[in-house]
């Protein structure tokens, strides 16, 4: 999916929101526990429900993985069932030498390799451009690359300073988010701005007006959706803001796409009046 294809389905659908499959076995509804697949069960429930609201998904790889093949084959069949339009993103934060990206890019972009064919894959950017550059050689498929993670522990390097970044004394997260952009376009590259990191989006606005950021941790990790709005969005919406548990475990009863359905159709709701606000 190109930049304008995304920002016009964010204006179609009058929403930003991309649903997290972080689709945990052990916190499936019991009454799905007898189906053949109880995890592509669930996330097809999850994926009819919601579809429209949403405009992308991204299937987190650790709750697949972690199933063996069986795990796999599931995150196969859920990569399928994702509407064409709608923008899907393999959060799996890889990045490794160069002829080693290179494989993890095959594996979530080429069909042929790994029978998975996202739109993008979180990259994290630790070991630098040769890590990052085997990514962004598939055409049309993008690089989500990790800049101000929500998580406490994003203090520990992300926002220390280094003293000799392109505009002098700066935090490392600057530098990541200034040194992609001479590796690749807005059109393939997005960043990951954690939702409780709002006191530096303004900053991460100026340094990547263009690009869109995704935006996980609204909802379970306490993020605030008008101040990521206010900060984040621009003219071509520039923003995809995940929710996952939230929507995700609702509800733990033969209720469970409904609940889902009403936290994704609440998220839209508030999202469509942050983007009527824009003009
Ligand atoms: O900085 C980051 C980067 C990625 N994530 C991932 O997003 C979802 C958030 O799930 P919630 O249940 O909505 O909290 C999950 O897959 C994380 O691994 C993140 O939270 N923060």
């Amino acid at each position: 999916m190109t930049y304008s294809e995304l920002s016009e389905q964010i204006f179609q659908k009058r929403s930003y929101l991309c649903v997290g499959l972080d689709t945990d076995p052990r916190k499936l509804p019991r009454h799905l526990l007898t189906e053949a697949d109880p995890v592509f069960t669930f996330n097809k429930a999850i994926i009819d429900a919601t579809a429209e609201f949403a405009v992308s998904y991204k299937p987190n790889i650790a709750f697949y993985e972690a199933q063996g093949p069986r795990g796999w084959e599931s995150l196969q069949k859920t990569l399928a069932y994702i509407p064409e339009n709608c923008f899907t993103i393999a959060d799996a934060k890889r990045g490794d030498i160069g002829n080693t990206s290179d494989l993890y890019a095959r594996t979530f972009f080429d069909s042929a390799a790994a029978g998975l064919a996202f739109d993008s894959v979180t990259v994290a950017p630790y070991m630098g451009r040769d890590s990052v550059l085997p990514f962004l050689a598939y055409e049309g498929k993008w690089v989500i690359l990790l800049a101000l993670t929500s998580n406490p522990g994003s203090a520990d390097f992300q926002r220390q300073q280094l003293h000799d970044g392109p505009l002098g004394s700066q935090a490392l997260f600057e530098t990541v988010i200034q040194t992609a952009q001479t590796w690749a376009g807005h059109d393939q590259l997005m960043f990951v701005v954690g939702a409780t990191q709002t006191s530096e989006l303004q900053r991460i606005r100026e340094l990547a007006p263009n690009n869109f950021l995704l935006v996980p941790g609204v909802g379970a990790q306490g993020g605030n959706l008008a101040d990521v709005s206010r900060l984040g969005l621009t003219k071509t919406g520039g923003l995809l803001v995940n929710a996952s548990r939230n929507i995700l475990y609702a509800s733990d009863g033969t209720d469970f796409a409904d609940r889902a359905r009403e936290e994704a159709r609440a998220l839209q709701q508030e999202m469509a009046q942050h983007l009527a606000s824009l003009d």
